[in-house]
């Protein structure tokens, strides 16, 4: 390391810093845990949540296409494969969109994205684009609110559970099957953003893409929530 390069620990530090601005703490996810939705506010979540889910194998994928190094592209791979599933192996799309089907939508209605809500298209469709147009290491840093997810998702089981009492522990598996999933992902995005990013200018750019990430978040609730109708 050399100037003005923060070790290890200190730029972990600043990534983490960035979770108080992460989804777990908007409004809309604190009425979601604690039962306030009603279940057109809940289909609506679900739906617009969908085209999220929809695009992250794009998102991988395009960070595979940027990234020279065999190794990262080698850890990167799964993760398009735990979404899209393969043959006799369903996946995490396919329990989205049980998800879906639980508290009241038709699959088909779900994927043709008729309740896609503009706000929610511009902020994925953001994602997809710093991944496909950024360098490959700041769509990985991008990635890292992952770090602060798996706490949030364990918290949403529970609490939707309690709250909604028509939703089974079955209708959820999306978030149960994922929080082992994410935390493991979010280790190891962080392993290799801090292994790579090796100048101050590059932990700079790395903090700045979950800066962005975290707004992403924050603006697709943001229209979730000024869509929905109680
Ligand atoms: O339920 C959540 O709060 C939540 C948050 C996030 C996140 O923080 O980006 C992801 C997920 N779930 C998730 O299920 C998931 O597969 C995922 C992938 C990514 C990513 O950026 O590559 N984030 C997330």
């Amino acid at each position: 390391m050399h100037g003005d390069t923060l070790d290890a620990d200190e730029f972990t530090a600043e990534l983490r810093g960035l979770s108080n601005r992460y989804w777990g703490s908007h409004p809309f996810h604190i009425r979601l845990h604690s039962g306030e939705l009603s279940k057109d506010e809940l289909r609506l979540w679900a739906a617009n949540r969908w085209y999220y889910q929809s695009i992250l194998p794009q998102k991988d994928a395009a960070i595979i296409a940027n990234c020279p190094d065999r190794e990262v592209r080698r850890l990167w791979v799964d993760r398009i494969v735990y979404h899209d599933g393969r043959p006799g192996d369903e996946g995490g799309a396919d329990r989205w969109l049980r998800l879906c089907e639980a508290i009241g939508l038709d699959r088909g209605e779900v994927v043709d994205l008729r309740h896609l809500l503009p706000g929610v298209r511009f902020a994925v469709d953001a994602y997809l684009n710093f991944a496909r147009n950024r360098p490959w290491l700041e769509a990985v840093a991008s990635g890292l609110t992952e770090m602060f997810s798996g706490h949030l998702m364990r918290r949403r089981v529970d609490d939707m559970l309690a709250a909604y009492p028509w939703i089974r522990p079955a209708d959820l598996e999306y978030f149960s099957n994922r929080i082992g999933a994410v935390s493991d992902e979010g280790a190891t995005a962080l392993d290799i953003v801090v292994r790579h990013s090796l100048t101050r200018e590059q932990q700079r750019a790395a903090v700045s893409a979950l800066s962005f990430k975290c707004d992403v978040l924050w603006s697709m609730l943001d229209a979730i929530a000024a869509g929905a109708r109680p």
